[in-house]
């Protein structure tokens, strides 16, 4: 007998995917029902684990996302903006608890998200990691104890092969401050500074982003003043703290009310 809820990972020859198929199949609290790449990917009709360069472990990958989360309790997703969108409405059809990883989501993309959270439970963080989420909060704490003298910088680095900026976490931070400040982000979002720019407008909150080799994620949020600098950081330096962050919230949301929720709410901080 399978313990626990059976979990299907969406993009699972992706760097965050194959690290969560092999902690699934490890697991003694859930098991793996599915493996889900796109159409036409190489790995599709393999087996996983032979796959991936290891032994079989018995489920082969698929391109049906229907049939897979048919056989689901929890869908774990790390892809891309336009697939979460899909298995958002997918998920919530097959009252499966959704986990979503995917950065990169438009304003058109979370409504959409918004809309399956009304028949399905649905955790999203642009970050899983427990460090972060507590960074998250002494930002807000911080950015609150703070006036505008304190300019808000937030950096962050990340692999080469990262598509989208700033990054899910940089915004989660971003927002995180401006809570904190009692200003709205979008209002006060100064990213992708690049030639004349003129100088600093006072109160806005400033993205950097470096992207590089292997680096799996560093996030500072800066408060620099005249005379005195604060920075909080998280760094990253292994994706094992995501994988933990997100099985723990497909457990979580197991027998859940439907709705939206998050890491804080996951971690209960
Ligand atoms: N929230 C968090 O804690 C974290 C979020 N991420 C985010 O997760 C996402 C994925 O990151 P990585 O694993 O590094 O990327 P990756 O590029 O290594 O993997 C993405 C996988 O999704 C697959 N995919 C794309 N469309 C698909 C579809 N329609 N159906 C099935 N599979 C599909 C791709 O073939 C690929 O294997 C990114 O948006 C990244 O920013 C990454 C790490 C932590
Ligand atoms: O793409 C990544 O790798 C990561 N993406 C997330 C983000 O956009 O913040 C989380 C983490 O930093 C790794």
């Amino acid at each position: 007998m399978a313990a626990g809820p059976g979990i299907v990972v969406t993009g699972a020859s992706g760097r965050m995917g194959q690290m969560l198929v092999r902690a699934i199949h490890a697991s003694e609290v859930c098991h793996l029902v599915a493996a889900l790449e796109r159409e036409g990917h190489p790995w599709v009709g393999q087996d996983v684990g032979t796959a991936m360069g290891g032994a079989a472990i018995g489920v082969t990958v698929t391109d049906d996302p229907v049939a897979a989360f048919a056989r689901a309790q929890a869908v774990v997703d790390f892809t891309a903006p336009a697939a979460t969108v899909g298995f958002a409405a997918l998920a919530a059809q097959a009252r499966a608890v959704h986990v979503i990883g995917t950065t990169g989501l438009s304003e058109v993309d979370l409504a959409a998200i918004s809309r399956a959270a009304h028949h399905a439970v649905i955790v999203r963080a642009g970050n899983m990691s427990l460090g972060l989420n507590l960074l998250m909060q002494m930002t807000q704490r911080v950015a609150a104890a703070l006036d505008a003298d304190y300019d808000i910088e937030i950096v962050e680095a990340h692999h080469r092969h990262k598509v989208d900026a700033p990054s899910g976490t940089a915004l989660m931070l971003g927002e995180a401050a401006a809570a904190g400040r009692g200003v709205v982000l979008n209002e006060v979002r100064d990213a992708g500074r690049d030639g004349m720019t003129g100088a600093r407008r006072r109160g806005d909150i400033g993205f950097a982003a470096i992207r590089g080799g292997d680096i799996v994620g560093e996030h500072d949020v800066i408060f620099a003043a005249d005379g005195e600098r604060i920075t909080l950081r998280h760094v990253a330096t292994d994706r094992s703290v995501f994988v933990r962050g997100a099985l723990r919230a497909a457990l979580w949301g197991q027998d859940r009310d439907p709705g939206e929720y998050d890491m804080l709410d996951v971690l209960g901080i």
